[in-house]
């Protein structure tokens, strides 16, 4: 790992907006709900399918690089007693603390993603239940560096039951080595026989967020499959979403989207 890669890259997130990174990734095209052609249901998907076998659960989640996004909770929410949301940059855990304490929609407005994960579980749960639920879980916001051996430092003390992460380690990370590093560090956090789902970006070099640009590694499929290999996880299941043209629109250069069902050997 390049400590002068690493350096550079928090250097690069000082700039970092989380409404302009919202208004790239969780507004239209992308945040199309009427087909799983569109990135964003295509994702819940992916964790709305994954939860609903009812095999990852436990006391704890915790969500590395939460960044200012909450979908990612939301199938999770009804098999954990607690949720941890992480991340790097106090603006992104603001962004989330806002949301928690918003009465009205003084936050991002989640609810037509609270709405389509509520209607693809299909368990008739109502948004309002399932968005109160999520608040009332998500009980900690940490900081958080993933390029630390100890990636929450002494914020944590036990290991999770279950990791989940998206679109953060080939973000942050300035080489493929400092991605194995990278998952080596978090994986720290997660106890033997506990389970990862992280979704990522495939082949992305770099994505705006307002002001900042900021690099990606770029990772194919093979990268990903091998560093979990690398790490000591087994791989349950392994999804790939191709990027449509249609929703190539300038904020990235992502050629598609991964999700990983990884569980730790015991
Ligand atoms: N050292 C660190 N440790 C942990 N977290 C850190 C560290 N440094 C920064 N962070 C934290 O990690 C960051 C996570 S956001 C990373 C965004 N990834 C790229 C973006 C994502 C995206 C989303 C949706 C779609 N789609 O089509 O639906 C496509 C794409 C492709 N482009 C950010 O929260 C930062 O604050």
């Amino acid at each position: 790992m390049s400590a002068a890669g690493v350096t550079a890259v928090a250097e690069s997130y000082q700039s970092f907006n989380p409404r302009a990174y919202l208004q790239n990734n969780y507004t239209l095209p992308r945040a199309n709900f009427t087909s799983e052609e569109y990135a964003v249901p295509w994702k819940l998907r992916c964790l709305a399918d994954t939860f609903a076998t009812g095999e990852i659960r436990g006391q704890t989640l915790i969500d590395i690089g939460t960044g200012p996004t909450i979908y990612q909770l939301l199938s999770a929410c009804d098999y954990f007693e607690e949720i941890v949301a992480t991340d790097y940059l106090e603006v992104n855990r603001a962004e989330i603390r806002c949301w928690l304490s918003s009465k009205s929609s003084v936050g991002f407005d989640w609810s037509p993603f609270i709405k389509h994960t509520c209607k693809i579980e299909g368990k008739g749960e109502a948004w309002e239940e399932k968005e109160q639920k999520l608040k009332k879980k998500l009980k900690k916001i940490l900081p958080i560096d993933v390029h630390q051996p100890t990636p929450l430092g002494s914020s944590l003390s036990e290991p999770a039951d279950a990791l989940i992460s998206a679109f953060c380690l080939e973000a942050v990370s300035p080489d493929r080595q400092s991605f194995d590093q990278a998952l080596r560090n978090v994986t720290t956090l997660l106890k033997p026989g506990g389970h990862f789902l992280m979704i990522g970006a495939l082949e992305e070099s770099f994505y705006l967020a307002g002001e900042a640009k900021l690099s990606v590694v770029p990772v194919t499929e093979l990268d990903v499959k091998e560093s979990f290999d690398k790490n000591g996880y087994r791989i349950r299941d392994f999804r790939s979403y191709s990027m449509p043209p249609n929703l190539m629109i300038g904020v990235d250069d992502v050629k598609g989207i991964f999700f990983v069902h990884a569980q730790k050997l015991a």
